[in-house]
């Protein structure tokens, strides 16, 4: 498969510390699963937050799609951003939005009908067990609940790439599974997933994903595989999102 992710020699270090990521070296799959593991402070958000490019690394090569994005231009960095689904560890829902609004935002973005809009939000929201707190503002929200808004939004356009930071940190295990069923559901349609967590019950539910591990700042343990059990309501409901064949 072609390589859709490919960190050669990356370092990264904030300020005049030491650095946080060295010498990290990998590629991945258009269309594999990956879980990114490692103890608090190993380094896994900094390496999301290269991966979403929301930092540049301070040396190495960095290529997304097979392009360069490190030495790119910054006005090209949002056409690939808009490629990549972000469910962010802090979940960054717009605060004077609603649930469904902050769901819609990305249909919206990518200039779907209005009158199309609404029916796959709310299945959306109802999928990830929303479905009666649609006009909450988020501050109205409680944190799983906003974790679950983010969720949604991160999948319902799927993106190329969806990169996720501790998902399912703020929800209990049955939901946990529904969502990592919607995540499987993405990767069934093509989208390379990159799941940050600590949550090892969850890693193992994804038989073919692999896994990336941390060790203070670098990478170990490539890869490793285990078993899961198919799911497909949620594929069909991001077939219906965005009404392409799946
Ligand atoms: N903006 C920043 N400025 C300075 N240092 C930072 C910044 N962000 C992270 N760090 C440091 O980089 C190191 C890696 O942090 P990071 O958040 O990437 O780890 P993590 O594996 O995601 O941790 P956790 O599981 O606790 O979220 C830590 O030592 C942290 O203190």
């Amino acid at each position: 498969m072609n390589a859709i992710i490919e960190f050669e020699n990356i370092g990264l270090r904030y300020g005049a510390d030491e650095e946080v990521l060295s010498d990290i070296s990998f590629s991945l799959s258009a269309g594999g699963f990956y879980f990114l593991t490692g103890a608090s402070g190993a380094g896994k958000t900094s390496l999301l937050r290269l991966l979403y490019l929301s930092q540049r690394p301070t040396r190495g090569v960095l290529k997304l799609f097979g392009e360069d994005v490190v030495m790119m231009h910054r006005n090209r960095l949002p056409g690939f951003r808009r490629r990549i689904g972000v469910v962010f560890q802090d979940f960054r829902l717009v605060p004077h939005l609603s649930a469904h609004d902050n769901v819609a935002l990305p249909l919206r973005l990518a200039g779907m009908d209005e009158q199309e809009i609404g029916g796959p939000v709310e299945e959306m929201l109802a999928w990830v067990g929303l479905g009666e707190r649609a006009d909450a503002l988020p501050e109205s929200l409680s944190g799983g609940e906003q974790q679950r808004v983010a969720i949604a939004r991160a999948v319902i356009g799927r993106p190329d790439i969806l990169v996720a930071d501790e998902p399912t940190g703020n929800v209990d295990p049955e939901m946990a599974k529904r969502l990592l069923g919607l995540f499987e559901a993405l990767n069934r349609l093509g989208t390379t997933i990159v799941i940050a967590t600590h949550d090892l019950p969850l890693i193992s539910m994804i038989g073919h994903a692999q896994m990336m591990r941390l060790d203070k700042g670098r990478l170990i343990d490539p890869t490793g595989s285990l078993r899961f059990p198919p799911r497909n309501e949620p594929a069909a409901l991001l077939g219906r999102a965005l009404g392409k064949p799946l």
